[in-house]
Order: structure tokens, then sequence, then C-alpha cells
């Protein structure tokens, strides 16, 4: 099965890439050189912690199948997605059509955007697929020096790059007035595609870093997951390094992780509590407390060292997320309250009116996403899991000031625990900032993909949280 992604470089060499199969044999003999050893034991971990090739189940092979065919590799997002292959198959579709379908930007602007999106979380993983990716499309090879050398009109979007990337709520219709009607010309058509575009990628660095994914074989520390006689076998290519993940933890290792008993407790007993109805200021109030005690979690000392390859990618790196609770005033923006802008609403039939058919295809994979559920957690059978799936969600939103009215937020508290809600933090605010023992000092009962789905959620709230600024933003240019 190791010939199938040997077959994958050949094939990329055949597309006329031999430019990059040779910088990618240096970067990988680099890579046996430079040796990380903390890394690289997370790496060894996790190497075994996806779906392998050879799967029998038969809906995953034609995934990897598909997969292969529209990325020209197998790679190892694909495979530690297809732990859910429902949803890996609303990914895949939507990603293909967002990369290669019918739209209205050219197929070289939509990898540089991607690069660019990366670019807000250090993302190497993605910069590099999508730098080969920019090439097989046509694209000059100048623009990969940086953003010194692309066109105008591109460079323009950075900035909403930068504000959809860290603080969504911070974009106003002024934003897409001075795109829209500055003098680069973007259509509202254009511009849709390019926030979609921004938005997947951003949270797609967040699911990167979440799960650890691993540098692809023809990456700089890349290799391959598959089995014993592939070259992730051998000594050489298990020293694997990446140099973005620190491996000290910021959060608190001496537990605090819940436990599943636990966590069923709590759900029987909010299920049986009669609560009552809560009046909207009750509901308010809870939203409140959430937030500010998001607030209060710090979510990583660790702030990694930008590295010059991405750098290039990047503008005001030390444009970060800020806390939604401490936006300041005097011009205190309120919070997102869904209710009045919704996606299934609102944003859904917007994005499909500007960009025909991508609202059902994001609506599809949304749906997945928040439906998601086999009824089991860790070792525990027949277990409805909404309540602890929901506080995921919601808390996620909580932290870009994205408001359900009718939900109790205290929910939050009795499933979510602070290490629990410091990575959750972590992976969707700062990814770049995540470490190994962050990863394992949280749902410890957990299955690894059970984390995979945790992170799958965080993936889809955050995407969906930038989405209805952004479209809402576009509504209020529009009228
Ligand atoms: C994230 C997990 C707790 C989800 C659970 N395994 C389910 O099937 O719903």
């Amino acid at each position: 099965m190791c010939s199938v992604l040997t077959y994958s470089m050949e094939n990329s060499s055949k597309s006329g890439c031999s430019y990059s199969q040779l910088a990618a044999r240096k970067r990988f003999v680099k890579s046996m050189v430079n040796s990380d050893t903390n890394l690289k034991d997370w790496h060894k971990k996790l190497r075994n912690q996806v779906v392998p090739v050879e799967t029998k189940d038969e809906q995953t092979q034609m995934l990897f199948v598909d997969a292969f065919i529209q990325n020209n590799r197998l790679d190892h997002v694909t495979q530690v997605m297809a732990y859910h292959p429902d949803y890996l198959a609303c990914f895949l579709r939507t990603q293909q059509y967002l990369l290669r379908g019918d739209g209205p930007l050219p197929y070289h602007y939509r990898h540089y955007i991607a690069i660019m999106a990366a670019g807000r979380h250090q993302c190497s993983y993605l910069i590099n697929l999508h730098t080969q990716e920019f090439i097989l499309a046509g694209g000059d090879p100048s623009w990969l020096n940086g953003l010194g050398n692309i066109p105008n009109k591109l460079r323009d979007l950075y900035e909403l790059n930068k504000i959809l990337a860290h603080r969504p709520w911070m974009i106003s219709k002024e934003h897409i007035a001075s795109l829209a009607s500055g003098k680069d010309n973007w259509s509202i058509s254009e511009l849709v595609h390019a926030l979609i575009l921004l938005s997947h990628f951003h949270a797609l660095s967040s699911f990167v870093y979440g799960c650890g994914i691993t540098p692809e074989v023809d990456h700089d520390g890349g290799y391959t997951y598959s089995g014993k006689n592939s070259p992730s076998s051998s000594k050489a290519n298990s020293r694997a390094t990446s140099k973005h993940v620190s491996p000290s933890s910021s959060f608190s290792e001496s537990g605090g992780d819940l436990g599943i008993s636990v966590l069923l407790e709590r759900m029987q007993k909010l299920t049986d509590a009669d609560l009552g109805e809560m009046t909207s200021e009750e509901l308010l109030k809870q939203f409140e407390n959430i937030e500010n005690q998001s607030a209060e979690i710090t979510a990583s000392g660790i702030i990694p060292a930008p590295k010059r390859d991405v750098l290039k990618f990047v503008e005001e790196p030390d444009f970060v997320y800020t806390d939604f609770a401490k936006r300041g005033t005097p011009s205190k923006i309120p919070s997102f309250r869904v209710q009045e802008y919704s996606w299934e609403d609102h944003g859904f039939s917007m994005a499909n009116r500007y960009y025909s058919e991508i609202g059902t295809l994001l609506d599809d994979k949304f749906t997945c996403a928040y439906n998601l559920t086999y009824y089991t957690m860790g070792d525990k059978m027949n277990v409805d899991t909404t309540m602890f799936r929901r506080a995921v969600w919601n808390y996620i939103h909580c932290m870009y000031g994205i408001r359900h009215d009718d939900y109790n937020y205290a929910e939050v508290n009795q499933m979510l625990e602070i290490n629990l809600k410091a990575y959750i933090k972590t992976v969707t605010c700062y990814p770049e900032r995540l470490t190994k023992k962050d990863y394992d000092n949280v749902m410890k009962e957990f299955k690894h993909s059970e984390k995979v789905h945790v992170n799958l959620m965080l993936l889809e709230a955050r995407l969906q949280g930038e989405l209805l600024y952004s479209l809402r933003a576009i509504m209020q240019y529009m009228t």
C-alpha cells in the first residue's frame, strides 16, 4: 500500500512538478538530519492513529480513492478525518468545489488565498500543500516569494484575512465596501468565494494543529503513516521534525479531566432537573458568565517564533485573538445573536445567491458535524451525547461573541472542565501554540477517534462563526 503514496509523488512529477519533487527530496533528506526528539515521540504515536490506507471499510476506501484523485495524494488530513467517513465525504465534496469546481476566482488565486489564510496560524502543513497546488494551477512562482510580489487585488484582501482569522466581530460593511467599490473591482461573488476560502483554511489550520497532523512524506519533516514496508517504519524516517510545536504544556497536568462516568452523571442530572423556563435576562447572564470566564483562561504561555518561510506570507504577525469579553468600550460591539442572523435562515441563502451551490455544500457539512454521533463515549455504549456536543459547539461560538438565545450556557461549565476549555480555546484561537501535552491532558478517557470528532466540531463551529460575521457584513453592504 506504500506504493500508493509513492505513486502520489511520481504522479506529481508527471503533472509537471519536477521542481517541487526535487525540492521535496532535498527537504526530506534534510528533515532526517534535523530531528526533534520531543516532537518525534508525538509524531511516532500519532502515526499509528490514522485510518490505514489498506482499510477494509468500503466507504472509506472509496473516499480515499476520491481524495487521491482530487489532491494528487492521499493526505494525512484525509486519513485522520476518515475516522468519520460520513463527515469526510462532505468535507471532500466541499473542498473540491471550493478549489477546483465552478466559481468566480481563478484557480491559482484560490490556492494563494489558502496560503494567506494558513499563514495567519503559521500552518506550514497547509502552506506546503497549497504552494505545490498553486504551481500546478499555473501560478506565477514569483508570488511565492511573499506578499510583496502579488497583484494588488489579492493583497488588498489581506486586511479581511487578518480580522476574520482572529477578531471576526470587527468586520463591517465598510471593509466590504472598500474592496467592492475600490480600484480592485472585487465583485460580490468573488468576495464570497474568497471569504469562504479564507474561513475554510483558518478552520482547517485549527484541525491540523488540534489533531497533531504530521507533515506529508514529501514535505519538510515528512514520512508516511503506512505499514511495515513503508519508509515510515525505518528509523531514519521516524526522525521527523517540525519546529512549531513545543513540547511543554500550558495546561494543568494534575488531572482536572472529568472522566466519562462524571460526565454521564451530570448529563443525566441535567436531563432530569426541571429548571423551568428561564427568563431571557437569566439566559443572557449565563452567557456573559461563560464569556467572562473564557477571558480568564490563558491559552498558552508559549508563543512559537514565526518561521521565515511562513512570515513572507504574513503581515502583522502580532495581530492575534483577543477575548471578545475584553473588546473594549466605548464602541462596545454587541454580541452576535444567532436569532437575528443565523446560518440556516440567512447565511445559507446569501452564500448560494452569490456563489451557487456552496451554501448547500456547507449546509450538509455543518449539519453532519453538528449531528454526528455514534451514541458512545469512551467505552460506554448507547449514550445520548447531545449535551456534551452542544456545549463544545456553543462554547466555540461564545468565544467569538456569538450567542444562541435559547441555550442555557450554564451547561458549558457542567460539560467542559477547565483543561478542556483551555484546549478548545487554544485550538480555536491560537492553534499554533498547542503542545503535545495539551492534547494528552484532555479527554483522557475518550478514544482517539473521539478527540478527532471534537476537532471536527471545532473546525465547523469556527468556520460557521467566521461566515456568520462576514456574510452579515455583505448583507449590510448590499442593503
Ligand atoms: C465527541 C464524542 C464524545 C462523541 C461521541 N462518541 C458520540 O458518538 O456522540
